[in-house]
Formats: C-alpha cells, sequence, structure tokens
C-alpha cells in the first residue's frame, strides 16, 4: 500500500506537470500521484498519459470536460481517493510553489497526531517569496477577515498544501461543499474544525511560480470575500449539512 495519495489539480500546466511528478517520484516515500486535469487546451492530459507509461502503477490521471474550479477538482479526487484505500491524502499545486520535499513533513504531522495537516505561509512571519505585494496583502488579509469571521485559529486558511487523513474526508459532507474557487480551501479547514478535528499547521516557505501563469480572477476573490460570511451564516442556521 502506498504512503499516500497526492491530489494535483491541473489546468494549463504544460511546463510544470512532468518535473512535478518526478520530483514526487524521487521522494524517499512511496505516494502515488492523480493528476486532476480540466482538459487544458495546452496538452497537460496528453503529457501525463505519456508518462503513465514509465509509472503505471503510481501515476494516476482524471480528465474532466471543461474547467470548472479548484474545489470541485478536488472533490472529484477526494471521492476517488475514498474509493480506494488511502489512508493520508494530499493536496497540492502543479506549480512548484509548494516543495514536494515538504509533503513528508505533512505527512509526519498527520502519523503523529494531526487530523488534518496545513503547509502554512504564515505560521511564523510571512515565508513567501516572490509574490506580488498585492497577492501577499490578500492572502494574509484574507487569512485576518476568515479568523474574524470563523473563529477558526489558522493562519493560513486558504492554504492549499494540505494532508488529510482519510477519516476526515470521509466524515465531511463532500456533495455539501460549495465553494470552488481557493475558498474551497477555507471551507474544507471550517468543515474540520467545526467537526472537531486537530488542525496543525507545517511552517512551509511557499515560492511563487516560474512557469505558468495563475489562474487567480475576481470571481475568485468575490467567491471568498461574500461566501465567507454566507458560509458562516449557514454553519449556524443549517447546522446539519455542516
Ligand atoms: N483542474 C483544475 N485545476 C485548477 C483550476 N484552477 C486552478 N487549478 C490548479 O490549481 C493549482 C493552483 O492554482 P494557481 O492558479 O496556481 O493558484 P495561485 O494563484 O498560485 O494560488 C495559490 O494561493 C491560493 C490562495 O492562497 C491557494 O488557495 C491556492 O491553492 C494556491 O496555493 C494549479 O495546479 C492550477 O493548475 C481549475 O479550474 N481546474
Amino acid at each position: 500500500m502506498a504512503d499516500g495519495l497526492v491530489i494535483i489539480p491541473t489546468f494549463n500546466e504544460i511546463e510544470n506537470i512532468e518535473a512535478i511528478i518526478k520530483t514526487v517520484f524521487d521522494l524517499k516515500k512511496d505516494f502515488h500521484v492523480l493528476v486532476v486535469d480540466d482538459n487544458s487546451p495546452d496538452g497537460t492530459a496528453e503529457n501525463v498519459e505519456a508518462l503513465q507509461k514509465q509509472f503505471p502503477d503510481r501515476l494516476f490521471l482524471e480528465v474532466r470536460k471543461e474547467k470548472s474550479g479548484l474545489g470541485t477538482a478536488y472533490i472529484h479526487g477526494f471521492k476517488w481517493a475514498l474509493a480506494r484505500d488511502y489512508e493520508y491524502i494530499f493536496e497540492m499545486d502543479a506549480d512548484f510553489s509548494h516543495r514536494p520535499a515538504d509533503l513528508s513533513r505533512l505527512h509526519r504531522a498527520c502519523l503523529n497526531e494531526a487530523d488534518v495537516a496545513v503547509g502554512s505561509r504564515y505560521k511564523k512571519g510571512v515565508n513567501v517569496v516572490n509574490w506580488p505585494l498585492f497577492r501577499i496583502l490578500l492572502s494574509y488579509g484574507a487569512s485576518f477577515y476568515v479568523k474574524i469571521i470563523t473563529g477558526m485559529r489558522v493562519h493560513d486558511p486558504t492554504a492549499g498544501f494540505v494532508c488529510y487523513r482519510r477519516k476526515v474526508l470521509e466524515n465531511i459532507d463532500l456533495d455539501a461543499v460549495r465553494f470552488i474557487g481557493y475558498a474551497f480551501q477555507i471551507e474544507m479547514k471550517f468543515r474540520a474544525y467545526l467537526k472537531g478535528y486537530k488542525i496543525e499547521e507545517v511552517s512551509i516557505i511557499f515560492t511563487d511560480r516560474v512557469n505558468g501563469k495563475s489562474k487567480m480572477n475576481s470571481a475568485i476573490i468575490r467567491e471568498a470575500i461574500f461566501g465567507v460570511i454566507a458560509m458562516k451564516f449557514r454553519s449556524i442556521f443549517f447546522k446539519k449539512s455542516f
């Protein structure tokens, strides 16, 4: 059995995908990788298919019809993982903003006490390299905002570098998760927090991508700003769906 499954959502990551997969497979850990691609026009999925010949037992690919957001890509990946027997399920970006070597640190935190281990940019100051000031302010500001509205004591609630123990994903109603952009990351942590799971932050350095482009847009920002308040209200008035 593998040590865990690393889910990598992709949209137009042709410049990164092969290198990131090989870097994960070069780690000492026996991780499997699942790429959830949204039919990227740049041929990301075809690149993964070609690599599957080299790693037939470790590399998996799910291709969806069209670009449908990072959140639903992860939900698709989580369901895929739960239909198999992975005990540790990771989220990681394709673009090397998360260092694959840190997967082992997240894994270790979950092997010890954590139910959810979050690769945190803000646990100890601001550990972000080469991000535009606008993105740092937005992301850091969002963290304060989320803390105030939700009461959740997580320094980096929008972090997309996470390890979940299987039981957490089994006990969250994945069909009820609403957010599709980066706010998805907040919602998943909030749902785990409400269920009393232990969320531990592991300090990481986040380095902005060198190749390809961020998929950040104004709809993603709006979803986070208004959605977090709506989510808090729903958690009070519609407790059952949480
Ligand atoms: N399948 C799929 N993948 C997507 C989509 N949108 C983005 N992705 C993939 O999701 C990963 C992260 O997307 P980026 O666009 O690179 O994110 P970012 O701007 O660098 O944002 C980072 O910070 C956010 C806010 O703190 C994080 O929430 C996010 O995870 C990421 O770490 C990449 O692998 C990207 O290809 C989508 O609609 N569909």
